[in-house]
């Protein structure tokens, strides 16, 4: 929308920032269902790398929604909107050369890769983890109990109005009753039902060391 407007680079280009900084930065992009472990790996994986003094942060779905996000829902184009955002917030705090974790469902595919291509298209990396575990073990843990909220029909979708009178208002819980696209090539795919959160967190910090983003 924003017309009349000019880029303005910095003085100091990306690699002088990496050499002055010590740290190179790099957006660690969780995605997996409601349940899968996204949050319990993302605190962990903070803790430890901020543990090895790092310079980290996480940003996670819920607490997002707490703020900057508060305006959006979960209706397909207020879930596009949410990851559109936070793949430019990601983007500028790895730009700032910070370890970012993200901790989003992230549902579609297409976000995802908008994400993957708006890093890409500013020469910082991306690596897209793939948190997974079968349906039936997130129902089973259900640490919020929205799962039963949704099999319930307690979980409302956006309201859909003509004129005052309410048409319909769907469910719209992810895995449920909406859609989840499971990344089709992750950098890292990790199942939760086989694997400890500390097992998640090596597996992270391994690849990291493997790629030289950090030491292990
Ligand atoms: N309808 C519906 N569908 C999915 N999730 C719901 C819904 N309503 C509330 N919640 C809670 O919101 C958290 C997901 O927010 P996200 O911003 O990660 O979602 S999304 O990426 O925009 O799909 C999600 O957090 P996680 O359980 O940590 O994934 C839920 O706590
Ligand atoms: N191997 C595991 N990895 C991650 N979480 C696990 C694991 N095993 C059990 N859990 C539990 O599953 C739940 C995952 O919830 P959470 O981290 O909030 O997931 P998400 O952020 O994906 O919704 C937590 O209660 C956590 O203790």
């Amino acid at each position: 929308m924003s017309t009349n407007i000019t880029f303005h680079p910095g003085s100091v280009d990306g690699e002088e920032r990496i050499a002055l900084t010590g740290q190179r930065g790099v957006t660690i992009w969780l995605t997996g269902l409601s349940a899968s472990g996204k949050s319990t790996i993302a605190c962990a994986l903070e803790q430890h790398l901020l543990h090895l003094h790092r310079f980290v942060y996480r940003l996670d779905g819920d607490n997002i929604r707490f703020g900057l996000n508060k305006d959006l829902g979960f209706d397909e184009k207020s879930r596009n909107e949410n990851i559109r955002r936070i793949s430019e917030v990601s983007k500028l705090f790895t730009d700032s050369s910070c370890i970012t974790i993200t901790a989003f469902i992230s549902p579609y595919r297409a976000d995802r890769d908008l994400a993957r291509e708006l890093h890409q298209k500013a020469l910082l990396p991306f690596l897209e983890v793939f948190v997974d575990a079968p349906l039936a073990v997130l129902e089973e843990r259900d640490p919020k109990g929205l799962y039963k909220k949704a099999r319930a029909g307690e979980i409302k979708g956006k309201p859909i109005l003509q004129g005052q009178t309410l048409i319909k208002c769907p469910a719209d819980f992810t895995g449920i009753s909406a859609p989840y696209e499971a990344p089709e090539t992750p950098e890292i795919h990790i199942k939760t039902d086989e694997t400890s959160v500390e097992g998640s967190v090596r597996i992270i910090t391994d690849y990291l060391a493997k790629n030289g983003y950090v030491a292990s």
